[in-house]
């Protein structure tokens, strides 16, 4: 089943089937239970750093749409936090569900959110790839974000603005110029836990950092994403919306969640 998807036959349901981790130590997503989380005092600020310039491609990959990165060198990072050392950014990407009322992949306290921007960074300092970092426990770095429904947000635009160019499963075009630091809230506090890929195949080399304050993007926005293909401009069966994309939480196993705030 190396065509995993969201649906019924190849959806997060049977990914053990192909990706045996599905049921591992260490999954992602995951439900904070806010009064669980341990506040940790030596906690410092995370810091991102971006160029701008880094931002090469906007694609389509049939699971989701992302901003790729030059990841060739350290021009864009994150550090501090739970992290040692700096974090390289190489993707950013979202999930979101088939209607405003969730979507998102973590919840907090049991409350769903519509949509989760994920900020996805490999440690260069210790790895030579993101590829071979992905396989290592303290190897990726994910920024997740919560998306609510509310104003419309005008860094927002520039990317759906692009969903025209990468309608279809395949399809990349060239997207630069762009600062995600844009999209994160004002408020930095967050949570952090050892985790994992929330998609196949499920890797468990993710450091997550989840902000506790989601950013707002109008329901007209949110609706964009839902008109993203999941198959080829050609494909033989029907095409088909990528309507949903987020996988459900996952058994926490005796991992502490720490809070910054
Ligand atoms: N949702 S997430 O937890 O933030 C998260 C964290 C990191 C990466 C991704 N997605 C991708 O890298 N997608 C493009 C490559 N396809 C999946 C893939 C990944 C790693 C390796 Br090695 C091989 C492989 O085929 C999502
Ligand atoms: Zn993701």
């Amino acid at each position: 089943m190396n065509n995993w998807g969201y649906a019924d036959h190849n959806g997060p349901n049977v990914w053990h089937e192909l990706f045996p981790l599905a049921n591992g130590e260490r999954q992602s997503p995951i439900d904070i239970i806010t009064t669980a989380a341990i506040h940790d005092p030596s906690l410092p600020p995370f810091n991102v750093d971006y160029d701008p310039s880094s931002a090469k491609v906007i694609m389509n990959s049939g699971h989701t749409f992302s901003i790729e990165f030059d990841d060739g060198e350290d021009k864009s990072v994150v550090r501090g936090g739970p992290l040692h050392g700096s974090y390289r950014l190489r993707q950013l990407h979202f999930h979101w569900g088939p209607c405003d009322d969730y979507g998102a992949e973590h919840k907090v306290d049991g409350r769903d959110y519509p949509g989760e921007l994920h900020i996805v960074h490999w440690n260069s300092e210790k790895y030579s790839s993101f590829v071979d970092a992905a396989q290592k426990p303290d190897g990726l770095a994910v920024l997740g974000i919560f998306l609510k429904i509310g104003e419309h947000n005008v860094n927002l635009e520039k990317i759906t603005n692009a969903l025209d160019d990468i309608n279809f499963k395949g399809k990349q075009s060239s997207f630069t110029n762009f600062d995600p630091s844009c999209l994160l809230p004002v408020c930095k506090d967050f949570w952090t836990y050892p985790g994992s890929l929330t998609v196949p195949p499920l890797l468990e080399s993710v450091m997550w950092i989840v902000l506790k304050d989601p950013i707002a993007v109008s329901s007209r926005q949110l609706s964009r994403f839902r008109r993203v293909f999941s198959t080829t401009e050609t494909d033989e069966t029907e095409s088909c919306y990528m309507a949903k994309n987020y996988r459900p939480v996952q058994p926490l196993k005796g991992r502490n969640v720490r809070a910054s705030f």
